[in-house]
């Protein structure tokens, strides 16, 4: 994959690989074999693997992998737009963006440590991007990997204009699942969410787990900080720690839309799951010189152990 460079840093090492398109990325990896891989176009996860090596986010076999789009698979994020709710591209332009890798980050409360690596990366508007959405920011986003293969994404958007500007946001996260009928998500029952399939209109969960059986497309409102994606045939539990994220969003193509999308085969929707730490129902409104920040932890562990030990009510993240 072309040639790769060493950087290293104090606090964390990463490596640095061209892709086929010569665009950075970067590759992380803990002490004990986990690893992930960020593309600094659009700042995206698009690769994340346990420590026997095992990927843990769908991509696409159909992804096309050349800008200016997002590529189809990995955690892309959504800002300063979801969906078409406003005047920018689908889900804003930050995805589409290439990212740079902030050498000197600010130094930030929860810091690394017990064996974190990490890689800081920066996003500010060009004059194109400030010509269709006028407001200046700063947006770093921080990627690590912990020791036990945890991965973390902390987002810090800063407002460095003379007015205020809201926005919208979303960690919009393929999930690898081996056959979407033997998945649910625990977490969700109960609450109120808005139906993309249905022009938004507003329902309410009624109060069991969410299983799978036709495409949905939701945006699930004030959510717990802790949601759960059980997956039965592969044994495995996803659990998503969320600050700062009022609202998760569900979504799975199934088989007509599939069909309709030229990045996505059209069986895939059988193998992935979107589940996203999102703020969309109520936008940040940022003022001058304040800071927003959202933070997302994703864990993939065996569902005997998850069972034991994970309790939607106590636990904090
Ligand atoms: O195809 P994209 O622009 O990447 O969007 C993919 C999907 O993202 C979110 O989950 C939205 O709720 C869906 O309505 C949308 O289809």
């Amino acid at each position: 994959m072309g040639h790769s460079t060493t950087i290293w840093d104090q606090k964390s090492e990463f490596e640095v690989i061209k892709d086929w398109n010569n665009i950075d990325q970067v590759v992380l990896r803990s002490p004990r074999g986990a690893s992930a891989r960020v593309s600094l176009h659009g700042g995206q996860v698009i690769s994340w693997r346990n420590e026997r090596g095992e990927e843990l986010l769908f991509t696409s076999s159909k992804a096309i992998l050349k800008p200016p789009k997002a590529m189809r698979g990995g955690i892309s994020i959504y800002f300063p737009q979801f969906g078409n709710c406003g005047m920018l591209e689908q889900h804003g332009f930050a995805r589409n963006r290439m990212w740079s890798i902030d050498n000197e980050p600010p130094p930030t409360p929860s810091n690394d440590g017990n064996g974190k690596v990490s890689v800081d990366l920066l996003l500010k508007p060009s004059e194109d991007d400030l010509k269709c959405w006028p407001h200046c920011f700063e947006f770093r986003l921080r990627v690590s990997l912990a020791m036990d293969g945890n991965l973390t994404m902390v987002s810090r958007i800063r407002n460095i204009d003379a007015k205020p500007f809201s926005f919208s946001f979303a960690y919009h996260t393929y999930l690898s699942v081996s056959d979407i009928s033997e998945v649910r998500i625990e977490g969700l029952e109960t609450l109120d969410y808005l139906d993309n399939l249905c022009q938004r209109e507003r329902f309410t969960e009624q109060g069991d787990a969410i299983t799978f059986e036709s495409e949905v497309d939701r945006v699930y409102l004030g959510s717990p900080n802790i949601v759960a994606v059980l997956d039965h045939e592969k044994k495995r539990t996803f659990v998503i720690r969320k600050e700062g994220l009022p609202d998760v969003v569900v979504w799975n193509p199934w088989e007509r839309k599939s069909k309709t999308m030229v990045d996505f085969g059209d069986e895939e929707y059988k193998q992935t799951l979107c589940v996203d730490g999102a703020l969309i129902e109520r936008p940040v409104n940022l003022k001058p010189g304040e800071e927003w920040t959202a933070k997302l932890e994703l864990s993939a562990i065996p569902s005997t152990y998850c069972s034991d030990h994970l309790d939607h009510t106590g636990l904090s993240i």
